[in-house]
């Protein structure tokens, strides 16, 4: 093992060692009262059965030896990822009759589409909606008639949110069922193409939906290498997707049969089925670890600074961003995928995928090996991939070399000796930059302040040609408590436009970007925020700013007297309200800072004996 992964994983198990047993404690306390529908009473039982369709089904459940399998599903029309989820339960509960067992949907839980928010209202609600699901999740297996759970769900906030809730029945067993990606349209470089004319008054509208309509064209994930997808590979690393499982696309008869055999494995893993493995014993510090190497091989989303250290505290681990920067400096960038590169997660699946990277990580000894996982213990399963002989699901070897060097290498000869994310620190607070996807020309920026309250100042400001020069944009305010740290996506054709005409620039915000934003040099989640009176409520328009994402720095290079002598910013007045914000004002109070996962939830998970 690479000393580094060792030394962070030490550190990272002494940190969490009261919580860990804290939640460890609790874990076997839940499960030591077994299969909770034998304990329930006569009404409370009857009550827990009555919707089941079949006698069959109320009579397996009567009995302790078969396993209920709680369904928990993110299905709507509104994610192209999870519109596929729609007859999934179906096919689940089927699965489930072949083995003897039930399956119920415990629940359904919220699930936001944040390409339909992006830029709008809605987006205030995303990081909140994490939290909601959570929340949802833990209503629904709260009806306490499982033995084990299978959770759909794939996109950004809905997979840390569903994981944040089960993680807190962790003495269940678990597995996540993907619903893959849907085939590649016009490539993610040509929309962006269009989108940057667009904003520069060279293409029509009509010509911009055209293409919007070509990449975003069918049910399935979407294809670039966003926060959804960043959340299959993290999901399948940490061994809670079957192998290789993650990028098979929906609809098609190997989607059908994975599905299946996740309803047949979780029900395997469960005391009934004789190979009990909860998911408090898969989600471990190692696990977590691998989380976080996955992310850095792969320039994975830089939402995950906020997702990784959120659910890992769900299982009582503490992780920090310091963890994560000392594991990016010893992990190698080994996939070029949008908007880190032109292919897609079709692309990247199709030269070798998770299995690949799996291997080339195991054999530098990055990747922690002996771990739990829902497909058995040691993570080299994960080197196989799924495929069907006639009718039948077998796993074989992945690829031992990469079928596409540019899309994806191997450790040795890896695109970089380190990973796509960076800590960055300094005067202006800390932040998070996702260098992976910026040109190495453009990855140090200094530059005059200019600042913004609204993503839509700043359009208005590219409207109106103010910013035809080098600058760093300031767009402050956006943060947890401000005003539910929304993604800012919108302003990468702006700011790219203004890269593209030979301006140095870049964008420093407490807030978010997508997943799938790249090429401009942004340090992002800064914290702590301004809202709190953090830094950035002292910039004023013209300082100087320096964004350094080689060195990690992040400076305002002012006179250190006269800017501890800055009056702060007042808080802008009438945010939050329309469009529900309002019904999340609580929750935004309590937002933890984005080093610790910009969670609500953080203070009471801590706090628990
Ligand atoms: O973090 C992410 O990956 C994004 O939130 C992504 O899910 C979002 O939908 C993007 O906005 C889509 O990209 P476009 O907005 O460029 O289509
Ligand atoms: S990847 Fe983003 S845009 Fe695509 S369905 Fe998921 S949330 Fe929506």
């Amino acid at each position: 093992m690479h000393p580094r992964i060792l030394e962070v994983t030490d550190r990272l198990i002494a940190r969490s060692r009261a919580t860990r047993e804290r939640y460890l404690a609790q874990m076997a306390a839940a499960d030591s009262q077994g299969p909770h529908r034998g304990a329930l009473q006569c009404a409370n039982f009857a009550h827990g059965v009555a919707g089941c369709g079949s006698a069959e089904d109320k009579q397996r459940l009567r009995l302790m030896n078969e396993a209920n399998v709680g369904i928990v599903t993110a299905y709507n029309d509104m994610l192209s990822a999870h519109q596929p989820y729609e007859h999934y339960p179906e096919l689940i509960k089927q699965a489930l009759r072949q083995v003897g067992s039930v399956g119920q949907v415990a629940g359904g839980v919220p699930a936001m589409c944040d390409g339909v928010t992006q830029g709008e209202p809605g987006m205030e609600l995303s990081l909140a909606s994490r939290e909601v699901i959570a929340m949802s999740t833990a209503v629904a297996l709260s009806h306490n008639m499982f033995d084990a759970a299978m959770l759909l769900g794939i996109c950004d906030k809905i997979v840390p949110g569903l994981m944040i809730g089960a993680l807190r029945f962790g003495h269940l067993p678990m597995i996540f069922v993907p619903g893959g990606p849907m085939p590649s349209g016009i490539p993610n470089k040509e929309k962006a193409e269009v989108r940057q004319l667009y904003a520069e008054g060279k293409a029509t509208r009509e010509q911009l939906l055209e293409s919007e309509m070509k990449s975003y064209h069918s049910p399935g994930t979407c294809t670039f290498y966003g926060t959804a997808n960043t959340n299959q590979v993290v999901m399948e690393i940490m061994g809670l997707h079957l192998p290789g499982s993650s990028f098979v696309n929906p609809y098609t008869q190997l989607r059908d049969a994975l599905t299946a055999e996740a309803a047949h494995q979780v029900v395997r893993l469960t005391r009934q089925g004789g190979e009990y493995t909860p998911l408090c014993r898969i989600i471990d510090e190692k696990a977590i670890v691998n989380s976080v190497v996955a992310l850095n091989a792969t320039g994975g989303s830089t939402n995950h600074t906020l997702h990784i250290p959120a659910f890992a505290r769900a299982a009582g681990i503490q992780l920090t961003w310091q963890d994560m920067a000392d594991l990016s400096a010893v992990t190698p960038t080994l996939a070029k995928v949008y908007p880190n590169g032109q292919a897609d997660v079709n692309h990247f699946h199709a030269c070798g995928g998770v299995p690949f990277m799996v291997r080339t990580l195991l054999e530098a000894g990055l990747l922690h090996e002996d771990v739990y996982t829902v497909a058995g213990h040691g993570l080299s399963r994960y080197t196989q991939e799924p495929f069907l002989d006639g009718e039948r699901l077998v796993w074989r070897q992945g690829p031992e070399q990469s079928l596409d060097r540019n899309i994806l290498r191997s450790v040795p000869e890896a695109f970089s000796p380190e990973g796509g994310l960076r800590v960055l620190t300094g005067n202006l607070g800390n932040g998070v930059a996702k260098v992976s996807a910026v040109a190495p020309e453009h990855q140090v920026v200094e530059a005059p302040a200019r600042v913004f309250e609204t993503q839509v100042d700043l359009a208005e400001a590219f409207k109106a040609g103010e910013l035809e020069r080098d600058f760093v944009a300031v767009v402050r305010f956006q943060g947890p408590k401000a005003n539910g740290m929304p993604e800012l996506h919108k302003l990468t054709p702006y700011l790219g436009i203004l890269q593209d005409r030979g301006f140095k620039v870049a964008l420093v915000t407490d807030g978010r970007m997508s997943g799938a934003s790249g090429k401009v040099p942004a340090a992002i989640h800064v914290s702590p925020e301004a809202w709190d009176g953090g830094p950035l409520a002292r910039v004023r328009d013209g300082d100087l700013i320096r964004v350094d994402g080689v060195t990690g720095h992040l400076q305002v290079l002012v006179d250190d007297i006269a800017w501890n002598a800055r009056e702060i910013a007042p808080r802008p007045q009438g945010t939050g309200v329309g469009c529900g914000r309002e019904l999340f004002a609580f929750m935004r109070a309590a937002f933890s800072p984005a080093e610790e996962g910009a969670s609500a939830f953080t203070a009471e998970l801590d706090s628990l004996r």
